[in-house]
């Protein structure tokens, strides 16, 4: 294990399961365009491991499971890591909640991954879709299927028992959608990865979901810079540009993008900021030598104006959207 990997703070799941509380996201850099350069991604998670980072977010959806498992069996067979010190997050598409076709679905990705297993499976939202990825209508909404999460839930369940992952969870689910899972789960989900950051804080989810075990991990947690087409004129606009989150910057001695994963470090959310380059990857990794005072922690949190950023417009009309009512 490297020393900087040493350094990350671990955190404890509802199963026992010990879980870098830093991670590195995978989404990538072009706005909304799949199966762009993904060579990008492999030559990152290389970078990432170098650096110290152990645990990656990643989805079928993000088209690149290959890149990520080829970088991540590069740096095992190089003896650099072993596939226990790594942490691996992946995600079901919508189009996938067919209860009968989630272990496959599952196995297909660890195929693409080149591993035996994963780390921890998340229903990626709870909105199902029908066959292709991004199928829509006439009027460019998403086609809605007729898969109840309910029973995908049951099916994650399965994968855990056939020991294809260790942990199962849920992303983008509201507060109600939590509860009706908790209400059938054999297995209580450990995280609900969910958009968090200064203007979107979420605080009633997070003590939901803590107070039943399932801890929140904050996606878009530098405010997603680099989707500036989902602005308005009423946003703040760029999150990391923030004059609060600056003034901490100058006065902690770091960087706008380390006081924001600070922040969701010391509210005990696991947070996954994605970059691509070495430098800020080293950046955003080097968040453990300081500590945000209690005062400046509610400066931070003051700023929430229940701001999203990634909204998935074309999903509004689907009975399982997440984001109709207030969580
Ligand atoms: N469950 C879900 O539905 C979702 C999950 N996610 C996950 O969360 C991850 C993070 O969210 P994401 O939307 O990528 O947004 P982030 O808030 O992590 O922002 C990433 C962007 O910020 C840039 N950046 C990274 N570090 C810095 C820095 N130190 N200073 C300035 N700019 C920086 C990156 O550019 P560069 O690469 O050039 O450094 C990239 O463009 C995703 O990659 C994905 O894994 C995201 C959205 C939805
Ligand atoms: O994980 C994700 C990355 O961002 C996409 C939107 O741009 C989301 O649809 C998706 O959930």
């Amino acid at each position: 294990m490297s020393p900087s990997s040493q350094l990350v703070k671990m955190v404890k799941f509802n199963n026992g399961q010990q879980y870098p509380i830093l991670g590195l996201g995978t989404w990538q850099t072009t706005p909304d365009i799949q199966g762009t350069d993904q060579t990008e991604m492999y030559e990152a998670i290389k970078s990432a491991i170098n650096i110290g980072y152990r645990h990656f977010d990643c989805a079928a959806y993000y088209n690149n499971e290959k890149f990520v498992g080829m970088a991540i069996n590069e740096k095992i067979k190089e003896g650099v890591i072993k596939r226990e010190e790594i942490f691996i997050t992946d995600k079901l598409w919508n189009n996938k909640h067919n209860p009968e076709e989630v272990v496959d679905t599952l196995k297909d990705s660890l195929k693409l991954l080149c591993l035996d297993y994963i780390d921890l499976y998340l229903i990626h939202w709870p909105m199902s879709t029908t066959e292709t990825p991004v199928a829509r209508d006439s009027q460019n909404r998403f086609i809605e299927s007729i898969y109840s999460y309910l029973d995908t839930w049951k099916a994650m369940e399965r994968c855990v028992q056939l020991g294809l992952t260790k942990s199962i969870g849920i992303s983008n689910f509201n507060m109600k959608q939590v509860k009706d899972i908790l209400g059938i789960a054999t297995i209580i989900p450990v995280v609900n990865q969910v958009e968090n950051h200064p203007y979107l804080t979420q605080n009633k989810l997070k003590e939901f979901c803590e107070t039943n075990g399932i801890l929140l991990t904050a996606y878009g947690p530098l405010g997603s810079p680099y989707r500036p087409y989902k602005r308005t004129k009423s946003t703040k606009g760029i999150l990391l540009d923030d004059p609060m989150v600056k003034k901490l910057a100058a006065k902690y001695k770091k960087t706008n993008a380390q006081i924001l994963i600070r922040f969701q470090i010391q509210r005990g959310v696991l947070v996954i900021p994605k970059s691509s380059h070495p430098v800020r990857q080293k950046e955003n990794f080097n968040v453990w030598d300081f500590e945000i005072s209690t005062e400046d922690m509610d400066s931070l949190e003051s700023l929430n104006q229940n701001l999203r950023y990634v909204k998935i417009e074309p999903a509004q009309h689907m009975k399982d959207y997440p984001f109709n009512e207030e969580l």
